[in-house]
């Protein structure tokens, strides 16, 4: 059962985790609305877990049977509650949802302060099968238009090195896993499948679903967006849409051998166009609704579909199950307890 305030057995953090846990979860449910008849535990298991970026911060087809408060972990305590989900209309019960807000449920974390080590170790330790992310991005290229979705398939790193990136960056735990490809092809063909349900609120114009092998989205570290010449240089780079978030939340869920798929939700063309304004936050604001409108019936196919006949790659882990075990360097006998309940609390229990 996993309850609030989160109790995890790691000697060293209980308590100073729990106050913290404790505290956040208060300030958590003080500031938001949160229906008192839904409970804050859950006691069954998940199957997906989603994060809302942007624009995104819960899903119409989600009808919550639990909200958990922002959950501690050893890596810090999750941006927002956890809201636990079945999907409105599917006929399985018992396929459930994890939905977190990437940035707090009142963007209250900027993309460099995302706590995206707790975020990726709460959906592993809750079990999800896979992750599907939203992400609102600007476009590199002429054909992919503000309002299109694209599903990437390569990352250009672009982040300064000062957000926590991985779980086996310790003394004590040291690891590297395979990054080639750093998302689930599978997961993407899947969705792939449903891009038909993407509309535009002009009816004379269509969004589409891009998804191409060399697809790849630049990770810059932000706040502020691109000069023209970064931008410029992005497209030269190879870049097709640049966003703030794919890092390193797409390398943890590697770290936790979850398969991972961002969905990019594409809001404006960049600073790259010379005859035209660079990106300011109302360009991105003025697709958001459009986009938030497309990511709701999207997603709404998906887990629908899921949840009638579960794809093969949540079943069998997408080839990622043990993926871990081979990457770690560190002689599990050097290994300290603290170590091994971090890896337990991500049911890594290699040894
Ligand atoms: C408000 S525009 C910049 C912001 O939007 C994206 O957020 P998210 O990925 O969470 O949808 C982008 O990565 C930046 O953080
Ligand atoms: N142009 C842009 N650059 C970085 N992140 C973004 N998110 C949305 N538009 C963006």
């Amino acid at each position: 059962m996993i309850s609030p305030p989160y109790c995890h057995n790691l000697v060293q953090f209980g308590r100073l985790v729990q106050k913290q846990s404790l505290l956040i979860a208060k300030r958590e449910s003080s500031n938001m609305t949160h229906p008192t008849d839904i409970p804050n535990v859950f006691d069954g298991s998940v199957d997906l877990g989603i994060i809302g970026g942007t624009g995104l911060y819960k899903l119409e087809c989600l009808e919550a049977i639990a909200i958990l408060p922002a959950m501690a972990t050893p890596w810090g305590t999750t941006s927002s509650p956890i809201t636990i989900s079945k999907v409105v209309g599917a006929s399985d019960e018992h396929f459930h949802v994890a939905f977190i807000s990437r940035h707090g449920l009142h963007h209250q974390y900027s993309p460099s302060t995302v706590p995206f080590r707790a975020n990726m170790a709460a959906l592993k330790h809750l079990q999800c099968k896979a992750v599907l992310s939203f992400s609102a991005v600007g476009s590199l290229q002429q054909h992919i238009k503000p309002r299109d979705f694209v599903l990437p398939q390569q990352i250009i790193d672009r982040t300064k090195g000062i957000r926590e990136s991985s779980y086996l960056n310790d003394v004590g735990l040291v690891g590297h896993v395979g990054f080639g490809e750093p998302f689930s092809k599978a997961f993407a063909q899947y969705i792939n499948q449903f891009q038909d349900v993407l509309k535009h609120s002009d009816p004379e114009d269509s969004c589409a679903l891009h998804l191409n092998n060399e697809t790849t989205v630049v990770c810059m570290e932000g706040p502020q967006f691109s000069t023209r010449a970064e931008s410029k240089m992005y497209r030269m780079l190879g870049g097709d849409v640049i966003n703030m978030s794919v890092l390193p939340e797409a390398k943890l869920a590697r770290e936790c051998e979850l398969p991972y798929q961002m969905v990019c939700m594409s809001t404006d063309y960049d600073a790259w166009r010379d005859e035209a304004e660079p990106v300011t936050v109302e360009t991105v604001m003025g697709n958001l609704h459009n986009n938030s409108s497309n990511a709701n019936a999207l997603a709404s196919t998906i887990i629908t579909h899921m949840a009638n006949d579960m794809p093969e790659f949540m079943i069998t882990g997408d080839g990622l199950k043990g993926s871990l075990k081979f990457s770690i360097s560190t002689k599990p006998s050097a290994m300290s307890k603290e170590t091994l309940a971090k890896l337990k609390f991500l049911h890594l229990d290699y040894w």
